[in-house]
């Protein structure tokens, strides 16, 4: 059990259905779970299982129906939409399949882009740190087009780490890349973990970028069906593999 200051985000019984009546869905059935400060956690689950909807409650972009979502001691339900914008913006940092670079914009321009949202001067040192920090400090003036996907997906992750987020959530952000460049995207997380102590939840289908978590948590029919610590892409494999086989009713 994790107590106090150790905890960076509590999910306590969420629950969240969509549709109503014969159409009802439940994305979410009761997940309760605590993630730990600055390690790497990953979500699996067969599609349709809740794994994009527990990222999304867990980062305050969508509202459970119950239960409490409590990110770094703040109890997400006790905020106004404007607070909850502002929260997102100032201690979270999200970094997707598609990358979403601005197309116009520099990889420094894109990276110091939510310091100009939150009004503040981007720091050119800090930006330029942030690109350092991802091994493209040689690519600052580059506009996306010229990058190639896995660096591309590099400078999201810097701008999604210049705010110093307490939880980087990263949904299927090898999705779109290669073996090689996912490769090297799920080294730089696994590094900003271990290095910076870089809270992470990670949503993937894929059982090697699974492995490299601290911890894998499975959804199935919206409730946490298993939960391993430091499992390898084999053994996350085998039991991805029975939960498909064999849906929990
Ligand atoms: N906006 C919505 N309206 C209605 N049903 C929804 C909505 N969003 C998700 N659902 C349903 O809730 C369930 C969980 O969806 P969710 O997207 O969280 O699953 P997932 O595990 O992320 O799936 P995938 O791996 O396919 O992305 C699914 O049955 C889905 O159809």
């Amino acid at each position: 059990m994790i107590l106090g200051d150790d905890a960076v985000l509590r999910l306590e019984q969420l629950h969240r259905t969509y549709g109503t009546g014969s159409e009802a869905v439940r994305a979410l059935d009761g997940v309760d779970t605590v993630f730990a400060r600055g390690t790497f956690t990953a979500v699996m689950g067969p599609s349709g299982s809740g794994k994009s909807t527990l990222l999304q409650c867990a980062a305050g972009l969508d509202r459970p129906d119950s239960g409490r979502v409590v990110l770094d001691g703040v109890d997400l339900g006790g905020l106004t939409e404007t607070q909850l914008t502002v929260l997102r913006r100032d201690r979270l940092g999200f970094v997707f399949q598609a990358f979403n670079l601005i197309g116009s914009l520099t990889a420094e321009q894109n990276v110091g882009l939510p310091l100009r949202l939150a009004g503040r001067r981007p720091d050119g040192s800090a930006v330029r740190a942030a690109l350092e920090q991802v091994g493209l400090g040689h690519r600052t003036g580059h506009l996306p087009a010229q990058l190639s996907g896995g660096q591309q997906q590099r400078v999201a992750i810097a701008r999604a780490l210049i705010t110093r987020p307490k939880v980087l959530f990263a949904d299927e952000p090898t999705g779109a890349l290669d073996s090689s460049s996912s490769r090297d995207v799920l080294a730089l997380l696994r590094s900003l973990v271990d290095r910076e102590g870089q809270s992470t939840v990670m949503v993937t289908h894929d059982p090697v970028a699974a492995a490299h978590a601290d911890r894998v948590l499975f959804l199935a029919d919206g409730r946490i069906v298993g939960d391993l610590a430091a499992p390898s892409a084999q053994q996350i494999a085998e039991l991805m593999t029975s939960l498909e086989a064999e849906p929990t009713a």
